[in-house]
């Protein structure tokens, strides 16, 4: 059963002309997808063809024009209401989409979500580990049981000896790393994760992929993960989804059926990327770099 679902979701976005007139675009079009519990899945395409779009609205962050997308089965974000009562409990309604009224109101529903971006996001005025302990006190969790969790978190992903570096003391791959693990430690059932690797070395990138894998394997973690690099993706997904741009819409959904922990040196494992590969050939136009639309 589908755990993240969009059913049929377009966005539109209005963007004004160079003489101030209002034009639309549509960024998305007529977009099917359902993600089951615990799948690995990773969305490949070119620039501009709705990746991060298709993120936000899983995260609630932006309302699809047309379609829905619902986790568990629940409408993630409905669009608010001209009303102004109606807004009130609108509001109340999503409250869960700040971290804050999630500790106040622990029992109401929410949709449990981290997210993970390109650039680390961490806050460098704090060490490592208040990174993390302050992302779980938001939870509402004890102190203690919080350097618990958050110790555990960095020694899960290689950054056991790190905890009192600030930011600025670590390398880039380090920080990125301090990001996946407050990611983990919040234990969210979904983790969206957009290009987060994307601006680090091949060294570390495949470093970090190996350890986002295994630490991904030893959790029902739900994963959805944004990407230019089609090995990347294979190395790390259930499914592959290839979309095209103008607008943007699913071409292919490719599922990767190869144990773990894969090798990349595999003739499997590369088949799979060189057929990626040649459908993005037969597709689309433009310009092309081997391995990275
Ligand atoms: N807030 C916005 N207002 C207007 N247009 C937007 C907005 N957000 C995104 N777009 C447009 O929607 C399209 C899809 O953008 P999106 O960021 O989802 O693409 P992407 O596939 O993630 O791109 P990239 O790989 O470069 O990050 C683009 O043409 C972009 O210009």
């Amino acid at each position: 059963m589908a755990f993240v679902k969009l059913n049929s979701v377009t966005k539109f976005f209005s963007v004004s002309t160079n003489n101030g007139e209002a034009e639309g675009m549509t960024a998305i079009l007529d977009i099917s997808l359902s993600i089951r519990r615990g799948e690995f899945i990773s969305i490949v395409g070119p620039s501009g063809c709705g990746k991060s779009t298709i993120l936000n609205m899983i995260a609630g962050l932006q309302l699809p024009t047309e379609g829905t997308v619902t986790i568990d089965g629940k409408v993630v974000l409905e669009p608010p209401p001209v009303n102004k009562d109606e807004l009130r409990d609108y509001e109340k309604k999503y409250r869960f989409l700040s971290p804050v009224y999630n500790s106040l109101f622990k029992n109401k529903h929410r949709f449990d979500i981290s997210m993970v971006f390109q650039d680390h996001s961490i806050y460098p005025w704090k060490t490592a580990l208040n990174n993390i302990t302050f992302a779980l006190r938001l939870r509402g969790i004890a102190k203690e049981e919080c350097i618990v969790t958050a110790k555990n978190a960095l020694a899960a992903v290689g950054l056991a000896g790190f905890e009192n570096n600030y930011p600025y003391q670590l390398s880039g791959g380090m920080r990125q790393r301090v990001a996946l693990a407050r990611a983990l430690a919040v234990k969210s059932k979904i983790l969206l994760m957009d290009e987060p690797f994307g601006l680090l070395d091949g060294f570390n990138r495949e470093r970090l992929q190996e350890d986002l894998s295994a630490v991904w394997s030893k959790t029902s973690l739900t994963v959805v993960y944004i990407t230019h690099d089609i090995e990347e993706a294979v190395y790390l997904s259930d499914r592959v989804v290839l979309m095209a741009p103008s607008p943007g819409v699913i071409r292919n959904i490719i599922p990767v059926e190869l144990p773990r922990p894969r090798r990349r040196t595999n003739p499997e494992f590369k088949e799979i990327c060189t057929n990626i590969q040649k459908i993005f050939h037969s597709e689309l136009t433009g310009e092309y770099e081997y391995g990275v639309i």
